[in-house]
């Protein structure tokens, strides 16, 4: 199968540290291809930056969907999950966001988890999404690191700050695991893990296995409903190829 890992934002190396997190988790026989918008935001930590990166993640879907070889699901690997319910409706395969994928995952590891994100401003978003995806009596609190998201590679600290940030979340909330709030902090999910004694979940590992396991059971997202393709109009301007 082929799993397509994009990235929203448009610095490529994020997403060849997302893609090398979901092959590190992938099976044998499960293909991974990391892909970078064509346009867009160098990172999202906004709800600018989020508006304006969806136009590049569904170009990302329509043009594998249209290649010779589609990938049979995609994941959408920014914790704000952009543009997932719009990417649902134009691709034939499932989509997961990894926000909704680290959720329903440290959901499955006790009673509570807590979710650290960069940005404290990108918090209400979290939130946001925890309410959506029905995790409000699971989630205990969302807490920021304040490291940007570009900064997460560059900063020495970024490990060390992150683990005391988690450490101290899970203490404050009294959770039982740990969700990574950034694509970026996939890499340190173990070491945060071992040092802090309970389980940290990355977005980028746990969507890329729920997605080879929707994939595995062969279950097509329905056609019909809210997300039936949409209708065929024209779109003006730069976004004119998104129409007929
Ligand atoms: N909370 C975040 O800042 N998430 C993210 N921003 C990005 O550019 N990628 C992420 O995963």
């Amino acid at each position: 199968m082929l799993l397509s890992v994009i990235n929203p934002n448009t610095t490529v190396a994020m997403t060849d540290q997302i893609a090398a997190a979901a092959r590190s988790v992938a099976a044998p026989g499960t293909d991974i291809v990391g892909v970078t918008p064509t346009m867009g935001p160098a990172s999202i930590e906004s709800h600018y930056d989020e508006a304006l990166a969806v136009p590049g993640l569904l170009e990302a879907i329509i043009r594998s969907q249209r290649s010779e070889n589609p990938a049979d699901g995609h994941l959408v690997a920014c914790f704000g999950d952009p543009g997932l319910d719009a990417a649902r409706e134009i691709a034939p395969v499932p989509v997961i966001g990894i926000a909704e994928a680290a959720m329903h995952t440290a959901s499955l590891l006790g009673r509570g988890f807590s979710v650290v994100t960069t940005l404290g401003r990108t918090i209400g978003r979290a939130e946001e999404l925890v309410d959506r995806y029905g995790m409000t009596k699971r989630c205990r609190g969302v807490h920021a690191c304040e490291i940007p998201v570009l900064e997460l590679e560059t900063n020495p600290d970024t490990a060390a700050i992150l683990i005391e940030a988690c450490r101290t979340a899970a203490e404050e909330d009294g959770s039982d695991a740990i969700v990574l709030g950034c694509a970026g902090m996939a890499d340190l999910a173990h070491l945060i893990g071992q040092k802090i004694g309970i389980p940290v979940i990355d977005g980028v590992a746990a969507g890329t296995l729920l997605l080879q396991s929707l994939v595995t059971m062969q279950v097509t997202p329905a056609s019909s409903g809210e997300l039936a393709p949409p209708p065929p109009k024209r779109y003006s301007g730069i976004l004119a190829q998104f129409g007929e």
